[in-house]
């Protein structure tokens, strides 16, 4: 399997961790440009670290100033950084922003550690927790890919550089035709790989249409607790665990629901803010068993303080993937974390037309499961209205299938933010 040299090296170190020999310590690294989000989002950081199999010791910050090209954060930065770590007894240092390749090299000569950035992290975990044919074939592409475009940075700087004293040519272009040949060749041969197996999985989900079983996909922002929901419907044991991305394998069960028979619940790999384009590419077929399902339920940490912008990232993908049309509930999971006053308990809510459109539940303690049954059954038995949406979406998903523009999507009471922040009351 392909693995770059750096990335090597680090799983090594991932792995005497998971097997507690050798924990790294990381020191997480943010440069505050003044977004809204940035608290959020270096918590996460500490959370993929974690999951990653690394332990968080401590963080370093910087402000908004000067991006410094060659170091990112800039030399006096870079040697507090190396102080801290030294201090920390840490190994490893985690940028919460993307870096370029020689920036890594030149922050890792500078400071004497291991450096990585999100991205690089996230593709990490992936490969970790990848275990089918298609989850490793979809992480391998989408390492190729991180790899290409990094080489494409990494030499165009070079470029620059040689453009300065007018050479043309020479060892290092056809070193970087060379590389860039290698990677495309795996690339290609990847897709070819990745296309084999999708057709696989459509000609299951095909033989699974034909017997008409209502399919419903569970999606989410990761630790939602899909994956805690879908064991709790189907009582199958998927791999539910505190950790991002516990998991990255759509899994697709049967459940029977009473007075209506058998219906297919699938779990699916958990969304995240700025997840690398190259994974969404590479997890499109992942993504496929969530566009071709009647029904989607989006599960949400109620619990969570930023439940309302981890909700707005699912929807963007799914808007991505072109499955914004297909009938939805949303699940407010987790409720047993709520204080007494900001809950009432497990409850079912409805559109105005009287559809199911939100359940409150607790998909660990059981709280509110048999409601999230009975909407189930209610909307498998719904047809006419949840096939239209069904039919839209797939229409977008074949182009060449495509007769008319669709119509951009209503902002409509559905889509508005949800009013959970700090434990709203829901009724509130
Ligand atoms: N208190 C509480 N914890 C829950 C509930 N549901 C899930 N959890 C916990 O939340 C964590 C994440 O659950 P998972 O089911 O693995 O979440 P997931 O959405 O599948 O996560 P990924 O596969 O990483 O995307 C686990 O520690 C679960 O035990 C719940 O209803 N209440
Ligand atoms: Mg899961």
């Amino acid at each position: 399997m392909f693995l770059p040299a750096l990335w090597n090296s680090v799983l090594k170190r991932l792995i005497l961790i998971k097997t507690g020999v050798d924990a790294a310590r990381a020191v997480l690294v943010g440069v505050d440009t003044g977004r809204e989000d940035f608290a959020d989002s270096m918590a996460e950081l500490s959370l993929l670290a974690d999951s990653a199999g690394s332990i968080p010791t401590a963080s370093l910050i910087a402000r908004k100033g000067r991006i410094d090209p060659a170091l990112y954060i800039g030399t006096g930065k870079a040697n507090e950084l190396q102080k801290l770590m030294e201090e920390q007894g840490a190994e490893l240092a985690i940028f919460n922003n993307p870096l370029s390749p020689s920036q890594q090299r030149n922050l890792e000569r500078q400071i004497g550690f291991h450096v990585m950035d999100r991205t690089g992290l996230i593709l990490d975990i992936f490969s970790q927790r990848a275990q089918s044919h298609i989850g490793k074939t979809q992480v391998e592409l989408a390492q190729v890919r991180y790899r290409m475009s990094r080489l494409v940075r990494a030499w165009s700087h070079l470029e620059r550089q040689r453009g300065g004293i007018g050479v043309r040519g020479g060892p290092g272009e056809t070193q970087m035709e060379l590389d860039r040949r290698m990677l495309a060749t795996k690339a290609k041969r990847l897709e070819n790989e990745l296309e084999k197996l999708q057709r696989q999985q459509r000609t299951q989900r095909r033989a699974r249409n034909r017997k008409e079983i209502f399919s419903v996909s569970l999606v989410g922002y990761t630790n939602a607790g899909k994956s805690t929901l879908f064991n709790a419907l189907t009582k199958a044991g998927a791999y539910a665990a505190d950790q991002l991305f516990a998991t990255l394998d759509t899994t697709s069960r049967k459940v029977h629901l009473e007075e209506v028979g058998l219906i297919v619940v699938s779990d699916t790999v958990g969304f995240i803010r700025e997840l690398p384009h190259q994974l969404v590419e590479a997890f499109r077929a992942t993504l496929d068993e969530t566009i071709h399902a009647d029904l989607i339920l989006h599960v949400i940490d109620a619990c969570s303080l930023v439940a309302r912008e981890q909700k707005a990232e699912v929807e963007a993908v799914l808007r991505e993937i072109g499955a914004e049309d297909i009938p939805r509930i949303e699940v407010m999971n987790k409720i047993d974390q709520m204080p007494q006053t900001f809950t009432r308990g497990a409850v079912l809510e409805r559109d105005s037309d009287g559809i199911p459109s939100k359940v409150f539940l607790s998909a660990k303690s059981g709280l509110g499961m048999d409601l999230l049954r009975s909407a189930l059954a209610e909307c498998s038995q719904m047809t006419d209205r949840m096939k239209v949406g069904q039919n839209r979406a797939k229409t977008q998903l074949a182009p060449d299938e495509l007769v008319a523009p669709l119509p951009e999507r209503p902002e409509t009471a559905e889509f508005n933010p949800i009013p959970i922040r700090k434990y709203l009351p829901h009724d509130a």
